[in-house]
């Protein structure tokens, strides 16, 4: 029987050795909600197939639409702990983010894929715990704060807490798509949920992680943060 698992240099190659020599390359414009923080793909950049993998079990049926896949903006974030300091040949590749929206345009899920490198190990062979859990916090902090912005809100909320299961070791080198949905809100407080999901010898998605969060929307902004 043919397995179903896709090859990993398909994982990998080419976001983990894609640069940053295209920030000059003109993009298409990404819509207001997004642009603070996201910018478009590059044309030659195709989609993750992980990615695509993950959003097609999650929604079985619903067409892929390359126009909802951003990269982080890293230019308005040079210093950003998983978007900078973090990126390297083997270390973190660059993320692909994938926003779903309601009708209205409330974004309702995120869905971001990462390349994993050799040197973000924890036991031998698989990924740290705490990287781990730093991917599902900047899902849930894309999820959180790109859905606040889309219902005309301040998207500025950060986090008070992210409880982390590990049910499953992630190995490496490898990939995750990390999903992020919501689960309730109680004023400004918002309950998020989701999963670092990867992908089985056998071809199936298993999640490694699952976690659910708080964030905290600030009531008077990032700025009004004190060092
Ligand atoms: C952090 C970087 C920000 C600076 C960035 C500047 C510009 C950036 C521009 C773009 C940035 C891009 C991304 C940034 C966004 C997300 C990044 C990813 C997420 C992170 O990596 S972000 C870093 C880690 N994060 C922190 O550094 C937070 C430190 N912390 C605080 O800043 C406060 O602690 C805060 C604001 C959380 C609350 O403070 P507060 O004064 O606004 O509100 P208060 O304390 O009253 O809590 C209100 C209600 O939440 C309940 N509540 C609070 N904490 C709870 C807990 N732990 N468990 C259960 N319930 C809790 C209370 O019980 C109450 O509930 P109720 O209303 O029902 O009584």
């Amino acid at each position: 029987m043919r397995c179903a698992c896709l090859p990993l240099e398909s994982l990998l190659a080419p976001w983990m050795s894609l640069r940053r020599t295209e920030e000059a390359e003109s993009l298409p414009e990404v819509p207001e909600v997004y642009r603070a923080r996201y910018s478009a793909l590059p044309a030659a950049q195709p989609l993750p197939p992980l990615l695509v993998l993950a959003l097609s079990q999650a929604s079985p049926g619903v067409p892929v639409r390359r126009e909802q896949a951003f990269r982080r903006s890293r230019t308005n974030f040079p210093n950003h702990f998983l978007h900078s300091a973090s990126q390297g040949q083997d270390a973190l590749g660059e993320a692909v983010y994938y926003f779903e929206a309601d009708g209205e345009g409330v974004v309702q899920r995120v869905f971001v894929f990462w390349p994993l490198g050799v040197l973000l190990e924890g036991p031998p062979n698989f990924c740290h715990g705490g990287c781990g859990a730093s991917l599902l916090d900047d899902a849930f902090g894309a999820f959180t704060n790109t859905r606040l912005r889309s219902m005309g809100l301040s998207g500025q909320a950060v986090t008070a807490y992210l409880h982390v299961d590990y049910k499953a070791p992630t190995p490496l080198p490898g990939a995750a798509v990390c999903a992020a949905t919501l689960d309730r809100v109680e004023g400004r407080k918002v309950f998020v949920r989701g999963e670092l999901l990867v992908q089985k010898p056998d071809g199936t998605l298993q999640a490694s992680m699952e976690a659910n969060a708080l964030f905290v929307e600030l009531k008077e902004g990032f700025a009004s943060m004190k060092k």
